[in-house]
């Protein structure tokens, strides 16, 4: 069972949740795009939703299926966002921003009444911060705010590398918003509520990707033979 199928798997269970009317936040990513082409068959079928995109590439690929959308401006509250994550905790605490659009998820995360994760079950674990934590920085002052960020790990009791995250080509990675992206390589984040509190505390910080307190449940899907299995984390 490959990890495409087990996305795909994950997908599928969310697809359920979507009620005929329901204004939807639309993730990005692998796990999201899987759910965006399921989506996008029901849609077709005949299921009325109107979708918030959290990205440019989402808006492409929902305006591809077909699904129709509508900006936070005209929807400003939303009933569910389904998205992935980077790392799921067993408090649904998420590391978010693999895919540089953190800023957009969690707007429209925390703009819905449910946000529920989708993915591997590679993706949960015990404390996070194996994966690298997106920061999104303005490019103004970005040596400062880099330094900034660094004694806001520190006294999060922290500690690794921090390096700006560059594109395929070696060029600095720009997000939709137009900002910069740091990667935080911290390998262990003890107590995730302290760093986000230190790093909102840096201005030139526009938003970092520790989701806590945001996800009601995950949905992950594990290779069991063959077969997927899926379970859930929280309650749907
Ligand atoms: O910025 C990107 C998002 O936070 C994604 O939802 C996250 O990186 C998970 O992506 P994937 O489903 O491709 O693993």
């Amino acid at each position: 069972m490959s990890a495409p199928d087990l996305k795909r798997a994950a997908a599928e269970r969310a697809i359920p949740l979507v009620e005929d009317g329901m204004r939807l936040g639309i993730g990005t990513g692998s796990t999201a795009a899987a759910f965006i082409a399921l989506l996008g068959e029901r849609v077709r079928a005949g299921l009325t939703v109107t979708g918030v995109p959290t990205s440019e590439a989402t808006r492409i690929a929902c305006e591809r299926e077909g699904i129709p959308l509508a900006t936070l401006e005209e929807l400003p509250e939303l009933d569910l966002t389904i998205d992935g994550a980077d790392e799921v905790d067993g408090n649904l605490r998420l590391i978010k921003g693999g895919g540089a659009a953190l800023l957009r998820e969690k707007i429209v995360a925390v703009a819905s009444r449910r946000m529920v994760v989708i993915a591997d079950a590679s993706k949960r674990v015990e404390t996070l911060g194996a994966f690298p934590l997106p920061v999104e920085v303005n490019l103004f002052g970005i040596g400062a705010t880099t330094r900034a960020v660094e004694a806001a790990v520190a006294a999060a009791g922290c500690t690794g590398e921090i390096v700006r995250r560059l594109d395929k080509a070696g060029q600095p990675v720009l997000t939709d918003g137009g900002h910069a992206l740091l990667d935080l390589r911290l390998g262990r984040i003890p107590d995730p509520e302290a760093l986000s509190a230190r790093l909102w505390a840096v201005p030139g910080v526009v938003e970092h990707g520790l989701f806590l307190g945001i996800a009601d449940a995950a949905i992950l899907a594990a290779a069991e033979g063959d077969q997927a299995v899926v379970s859930v984390l929280g309650r749907l």
